[in-house]
């Protein structure tokens, strides 16, 4: 069997059953049923629901490993939290295979509270990435990732609603990206198992190239990146997009540079942001850094403290991108 095989068909299963709860939520999603968290971002009850089953799926197989999730069950307990819970376990339970009970659901979510850092198994977790897009109805995705030792080893996206083929928009939507490091990357589409692997754009100048970035400003400087597109003569207005549904198009050859510009120097990048979509990127053909060419360092914790921004581009070009940034963000 190969390196990581049984983890890697545990988080396919886990990922596609917590797709499956987003979807549903999208179809009865009411104004209303949005709550602000303290950072100010919004949550629903399918990043709830997402988070119950990966980790419940998780647990099942490996009961031993730990898990880094962006969400806690604070607002689901109590008599404030009951009709949210409720609605939250129905949704967990229509696709399991052994219903949870309350108790137990508020247990899985929480399993999500480990501090991470740079010893042993532990999953990253974002159940539902880009939940502005989500509650749009536009791009999000169910990421999962597999880090060792401090070191992404297998990554699993689930991307709801973006297309199979981007050339037939309006064809079937729902893909699954699924990378273990050393093995390549792949992509297959919610209902098949077949898997194609993918690869970036091969290209050689960063001037005939597509950027990515994120919809919302305050997530990545617009204008930031419109000086640095500028630097590198690029003329093709850049695709904005929610979620990692970023580096998977970079990776599938749909994009080929993703900028996340830091809005402020204090920001710290989730660890789940980025898990999945830079193994993905890496296995594709792409490099990925920070603003200052430094590797993602994912065993610092819950947050990425020693990286800033996130520039992600083919190995042919990356350098150059660098430069780019560096020459608008600090003028060197
Ligand atoms: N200030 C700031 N800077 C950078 N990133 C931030 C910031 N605030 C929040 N977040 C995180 O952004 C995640 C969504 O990123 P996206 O690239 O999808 O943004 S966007 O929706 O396209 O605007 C979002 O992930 P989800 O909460 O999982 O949606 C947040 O973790
Ligand atoms: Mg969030
Ligand atoms: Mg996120
Ligand atoms: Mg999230």
């Amino acid at each position: 069997m190969s390196f990581l095989a049984a983890e890697r068909a545990v988080a396919i299963d886990a990922v596609l059953r917590a797709s499956r709860v987003c979807q549903q939520v999208f179809r009865q999603l009411v104004d209303g049923e949005t709550i602000t968290k303290s950072d100010k971002s919004p949550v629903t009850a399918a990043d709830f629901g997402a988070q119950a089953v990966v980790n419940t799926v998780l647990h099942n197989s490996f009961p031993n490993d730990a898990v880094i999730g962006e969400e806690d069950s604070k607002d689901l307990r109590g008599d404030t939290g009951k009709q949210l819970r409720e609605k939250v376990l129905s949704l967990a339970n229509s696709v399991l295979d052994m219903p949870l009970d309350d108790k137990k659901l508020l247990e899985a979510i929480d399993r999500g509270s480990h501090p991470g850092g740079a010893k042993g198994r532990m999953w990253a977790l974002d159940p539902i990435d880009g939940t502005d897009g989500f509650i749009r109805g536009d791009q999000y995705a169910v990421c999962l990732a597999l880090i060792i030792d401090g070191h992404v080893q297998l990554g699993v996206m689930g991307c709801p609603n973006l297309p199979v083929d981007s050339k037939v928009p309006e064809g079937e939507r729902g893909c699954l990206f699924v990378t273990v490091k050393g093995q390549g990357a792949f992509q297959r589409n919610f209902t098949s198992a077949e898997e194609t692997q993918i690869h970036m754009a091969d290209i050689s100048s960063p001037s005939d190239a597509l950027f990515c970035e994120s919809v919302t400003p305050s997530h990545s400087s617009h204008g930031d990146s419109a000086k640095i597109a500028s630097l590198l003569n690029v003329t093709k207005p850049p695709i904005r997009m929610d979620s990692q549904c970023k580096y998977s198009t970079v990776a599938r050859g749909d994009a080929d540079i993703y900028l996340r510009l830091p809005t402020s120097m204090h920001y710290e990048e989730n660890i789940w942001d980025h898990t999945s979509g830079s193994l993905l990127v890496q296995e594709s053909g792409g490099i990925v850094t920070d603003i200052y060419s430094k590797p993602l360092n994912f065993s610092l914790g819950r947050k990425l403290k020693e990286n800033k921004g996130v520039i992600v581009a083919h190995s042919k070009i990356h350098s150059q991108v660098i430069k780019a940034v560096q020459k608008v963000l600090f003028g060197e």
